[in-house]
């Protein structure tokens, strides 16, 4: 027997264990790309870490067989030595293959071949009986369709078929300058409709001023065009990048060619790593000095989102931040913006479009997609990051409103974040009947539900107890970012083990 095969064996033994003592685990790989706070228990996890390896590329196919636990970086790594790529790869290097296709996962080429999900041929899944079965678009095909999105919750999945595309040296990037949300829609419609174009998503730094970016594969970059890179220390964070190349082509004046840089593949793919987009704007608002250049220099290593995801669990700072990816149809967008321009006024904004499937099942209709997305329809994701109120209650009720709209616009939120949904209301948003039928089916009942998983059960908001001055010392110090994310930087660099509870 292989090691992979003893790995599943092991684990699906585990499984067994839980199921026959009625024990509700969590499935865990040693990380999460989540901001939400997940309860995981020493004692009630399935622990994927070991399920870490490519085990096959397959050149012919342009196929990859990959364990649920391979990073985006190391995936994307493997599958460059056969000159083959994923057609989507998430932007953050540490997000796993299992959970990009468990939770919801997009990037800028998901409006041509859909979210991570699309990209997946098959599955190799451990059902809550411990039986191992596989699952595809022609085998078992609900539990594969159910299983995208469902965060886990109809078995543990242990393998996965991965298709590849052709992989070139470089991403030639263009910037077009918009000045508005409109102008921003229309032109990443019009971009889109360039069958050349293989990525696309776009900033808005302000209701006036954004950038929409279109991305070709190529070995041979446009002469002149200067090659950018991302990912070393001395490289530019890549919004800042761009913000600056369109303000020089402003000057330069509105007809001018739109600016372009040739990147290297992992360059481009994992562009907005340091920095995490503009989350690390908070940090550095917080942590230094007003020579931003020497800090990011300098503190590069805690700026890459690896170590700041662990950082900001560590710190306990889920309840300080809105974190949310807002994916609504192309007709609300602006809206939505204008919404959250009077809401939380916060720039920079995300715009990302999604296509709901891909181009070769145009049909299928995953739980990923919920009831809003019906099959191939293009929507708009809009990521809105920023520091949230202090007060718990208030916190709690902008995020409740951010839901409301989202859900008068006929949206859908991607499930890592914060939510705080009425089981009706979210019953609303996902197929219960379909959701219910498969878990009865595969046996699934005894596992937490996704439902369970994914609410934030709002904590006691009221003063319980005496205000002591140590706890009103204490919850003063420990509200201010600059302790409890300095703690958290501290605990991620020395901390050990700290996501896991007794
Ligand atoms: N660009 C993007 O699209 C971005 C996406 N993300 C989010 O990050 C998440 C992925 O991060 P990552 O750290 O890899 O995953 P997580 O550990 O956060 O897992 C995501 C979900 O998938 C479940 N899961 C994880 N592994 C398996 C498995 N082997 N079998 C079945 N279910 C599994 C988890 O279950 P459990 O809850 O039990 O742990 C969890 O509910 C996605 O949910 C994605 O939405 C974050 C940032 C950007
Ligand atoms: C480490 C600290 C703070 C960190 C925050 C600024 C980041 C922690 C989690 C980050 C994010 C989570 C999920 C995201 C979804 C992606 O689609 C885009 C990026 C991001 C929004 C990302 C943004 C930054 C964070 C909020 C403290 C200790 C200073």
């Amino acid at each position: 027997m292989n090691d992979h095969d003893a790995a599943v064996k092991h684990i699906a033994a585990k499984v067994q264990g839980f199921h026959d003592r009625g024990v509700k685990f969590r499935i865990y790989h040693g990380s999460t790309n989540s901001t939400r706070t997940s309860p995981y228990q020493k004692d009630k996890i399935i622990d994927t870490s070991q399920l870490n390896h490519v085990l096959t590329v397959d050149k012919e196919k342009k196929t990859a067989l990959v364990e649920p636990n391979v990073s985006m970086d190391v995936l994307l790594r493997e599958t460059m030595k056969a000159n083959l790529v994923p057609p989507v790869v998430m932007e953050l290097p540490g997000i796993t293959v299992g959970g990009g296709f468990a939770g919801m996962s997009g990037e800028s080429s998901s409006f041509k071949h859909g979210i991570f999900d699309c990209t997946i041929n098959s599955l190799e899944i451990v059902l809550a009986n411990g039986s191992i079965v596989h699952a595809s678009h022609t085998s078992n095909q609900d539990l594969f369709n159910g299983a995208a999105g469902s965060c886990g919750t109809l078995g543990v999945i242990t393998l996965l078929e991965l298709q590849l595309i052709d992989a070139k040296k470089y991403v030639e990037l263009s910037y077009h300058p918009v000045s508005s949300t409109k102008e921003a829609i229309e032109k990443s419609e019009e971009l889109m409709r360039d069958p050349s174009v293989e990525y696309i998503d776009a900033i808005l730094f302000s209701s006036t001023s954004g950038v929409v970016m279109t991305g070709h594969l190529t070995d041979a970059p446009t002469p002149n065009t200067p090659i950018q890179t991302f990912l070393r220390r001395r490289d530019p964070w890549f919004y800042i990048h761009a913000q600056r190349l369109i303000a020089r082509q402003r000057k330069k004046g509105e007809k001018s060619e739109p600016a372009r840089v040739a990147i290297p593949l992992p360059d481009y793919f994992f562009r907005y790593d340091r920095g995490a987009f503009w989350g690390g704007l908070h940090a550095f608002k917080y942590f230094m000095t007003p020579f931003n250049r020497i800090t990011r220099y300098l503190l590069d290593h805690f700026m890459h989102t690896r170590v700041m995801f662990h950082a900001f669990h560590a710190a306990g700072l889920g309840d300080q931040t809105i974190v949310q990816d807002v994916a609504v149809p192309l007709s609300k967008v602006e809206e939505f913006v204008k919404y959250l321009d009077d809401s939380l006024g916060s720039w920079p904004l995300w715009l990302c479009p999604v296509r709901g499937t891909s181009p070769s099942h145009p049909d299928r209709q995953s739980f990923s997609q919920g009831t809003r997305v019906k099959g191939d329809q293009l929507l708009m994701n809009v990521g809105v990051w920023c520091m949230g109120p202090k007060d718990y209650a208030k916190f709690v009720s902008m995020n409740r409103d951010i839901e409301a709209e989202v859900e008068k616009l006929g949206g859908l939120k991607c499930l890592y974040a914060h939510a705080y949904y009425t089981e009706e209301e979210f019953w609303k948003i996902y197929d219960r009947e379909w959701y219910e039928e498969l878990r009865k089916k595969y046996g699934a009942e005894g596992l937490p539900s996704v439902y369970d998983k994914v609410i934030s059960k709002p904590r006691e908001t009221g003063d319980k107890g005496k205000k002591t001055l140590v706890r009103r010392v204490k919850s003063r110090v420990w509200g201010t970012w600059p302790i409890s994310g300095l703690y958290g930087v501290y605990k991620a660099a020395f901390g050990g083990e700290y996501l896991l509870k007794r």
